[in-house]
């Protein structure tokens, strides 16, 4: 054959493929209408719009559908109407097939003339087309190393810790474990120390890392795009989901999206965790199924860590300052200076020690407490310590103790009294500038060394008995609040 036979024969060829093209195109285009008129628009939007029809041959039509839950939806609900259907077409269909079409196939109204494979594209632009709903990127840095475990904190810490240890297979023990806790106080970089850490134990399990922020573009970019379907089969097929700043969840549809996912992953036994700055019973203006949802689970609060624990995360992090250069030295005394005085959250201690770092780096002076105390002055700024008064001491101690205040004021001595109103006493003098007479006073009237006696066996008592300075400490905590 001629090579000009040949060029003829092949633009019949390409004729002719485009005239079959163009009629089952039409007999899909019929179809899709009796469909929509059938189903109405919203059904028929949901499930038809981003199927297409790949060819008819030897009574097969082929249909395919961007997302495998696509395929199987349209499967299981509508095959016989389709088959139904196409032989109103043409009238020897015996089987509708519906594939999943790959990502980066060309649209059908793009006409293939030529049979030269496709170029592949660069592998990570394929990662990028594929994972268009990629959660919201790690931090290298906040692992469950780098975290500090304190009173304020060890249960949010070991939950997590269980979250990201769970043997395979288990059902989640905390689901949806729920960590709420102010700002700075560790909330992301605990999530993201599960994220590190079942990657790290558990390679083929998927965990995903979502800042609520995120997840409202993904959802709002999604349904611009019609692609909302694929949005929910991501999100349903992961294993570990972990969410962030649940607080900022808005918007009706929204948080009915996230309400439909939550029960989905709930319902079948995938693990979320959700972090917030408040208890899910304070979630104002969320909805209330997505409350009670997430109250379900284990609601676990962080506190603000105390003195001995910011001491720990500034060594934590100079540490890791001085493997990067070992030239940086800031002296003890000034370590112990910020973690007195930069009582807020995590995110103050980093940005004090970073200027410090800073200056140790780029001056040879040896930084001294007066120049610490002028680089931070705005974080220790108008941070006053709280007054306290000695009644909030009596009704703090009096709840924790589960006596009344009344209890702790009057002649009782019954020992269930005693220890709390000792406590109360020893409290009252070391968090406020009473003086013994004037703290006897308000406690009964009682002589002031009967307050000197119950301020030294605290004292006492405090060095010996950890669980009582566990205890001390957190109703300190509880009053600085
Ligand atoms: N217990 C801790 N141990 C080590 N670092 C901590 C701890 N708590 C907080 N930090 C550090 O403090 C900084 C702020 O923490 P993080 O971003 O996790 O706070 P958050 O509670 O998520 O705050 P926000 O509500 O503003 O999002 C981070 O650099 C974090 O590593």
């Amino acid at each position: 054959m001629s090579a000009e036979a040949a060029k003829i024969m092949k633009e019949q060829d390409v004729a002719e493929t485009d005239v079959e093209r163009r009629d089952w195109d039409e007999a899909w285009a019929r179809v899709k209408k009796r469909l929509r008129t059938e189903l109405g628009d919203d059904v028929f939007t949901s499930w038809f719009a981003r199927i297409e029809c790949d060819g008819v041959a030897a009574g097969v039509v082929s249909l395919s559908a961007p997302t495998l839950f696509l395929k199987g939806w349209i499967k299981s609900h509508y095959s016989d109407r389709l088959v139904a259907l196409w032989n109103a077409e043409y009238g020897d269909v015996r089987r509708v097939d519906i594939l999943k079409r790959s990502p980066l196939k060309f649209p059908a109204q793009v006409k293939v003339v030529h049979s030269e494979p496709t170029p592949a594209l660069p592998q990570a632009a394929q990662d990028e087309a594929e994972d268009r709903f990629a959660g919201s990127p790690l931090d290298g840095r906040l692992t469950f190393t780098s975290f500090c475990e304190g009173a304020s904190n060890e249960v949010a810490f070991r939950a997590a810790r269980a979250v990201a240890t769970a043997p395979d297979g288990a059902p989640p023990l905390y689901n949806p474990l729920y960590i709420h806790a102010g700002v700075g106080i560790g909330k992301t970089h605990l999530l993201q120390a599960i994220a590190h850490e079942t990657r790290k134990l558990h390679p083929q399990r998927r965990v995903m890392y979502l800042t609520v922020e995120r997840f409202t573009f993904q959802f709002v970019a999604a349904l611009r795009d019609k692609a909302a379907l694929d949005f929910k089969e991501k999100l349903r097929s992961i294993d570990i989901l972990l969410i962030d700043d649940m607080q900022f969840l808005t918007g009706r549809s929204v948080q009915q999206e996230f309400c439909h996912m939550l029960n989905a992953l709930l319902d079948s036994s995938k693990q979320v965790v959700v972090a917030a700055d408040r208890a899910p019973g304070e979630l104002d203006g969320i909805d209330e199924r997505v409350r009670s949802r997430l109250k379900g689970g284990v609601v676990v609060g962080m506190a603000r860590p105390d003195t001995a624990m910011r001491r720990k995360i500034l060594d934590l992090r100079l540490a890791a300052a001085c493997e990067r250069d070992p030239k940086i030295h800031v002296p003890d005394n000034v370590l112990d200076f910020i973690a007195r005085m930069v009582v807020s959250n995590g995110r103050d201690l980093d940005g004090a020690l970073n200027r410090l770092i800073c200056r140790a780096q780029f001056s040879d002076q040896p930084i001294s407490v007066d120049a610490c105390e002028l680089a931070i002055a705005d974080l220790i700024g108008d941070r006053e310590p709280k007054r306290i008064r000695i009644e909030d001491i009596q009704k703090i101690v009096a709840r924790h103790y589960n006596v009344s205040r009344q209890d702790l004021v009057s002649a009782r001595r019954t020992r269930t009294v005693v220890r709390p109103r000792q406590i109360a006493m020893y409290l009252a003098k070391t968090m406020t500038p009473r003086s013994f007479p004037e703290i006897g006073k308000r406690f009964g009237g009682r002589d002031h060394t009967t307050v000197l006696h119950a301020v030294r066996k605290i004292e006492g008592l405090v060095g010996a008995d950890q669980k009582l300075s566990d205890e001390i400490e957190l109703l300190r905590r509880l009053l600085q609040d």
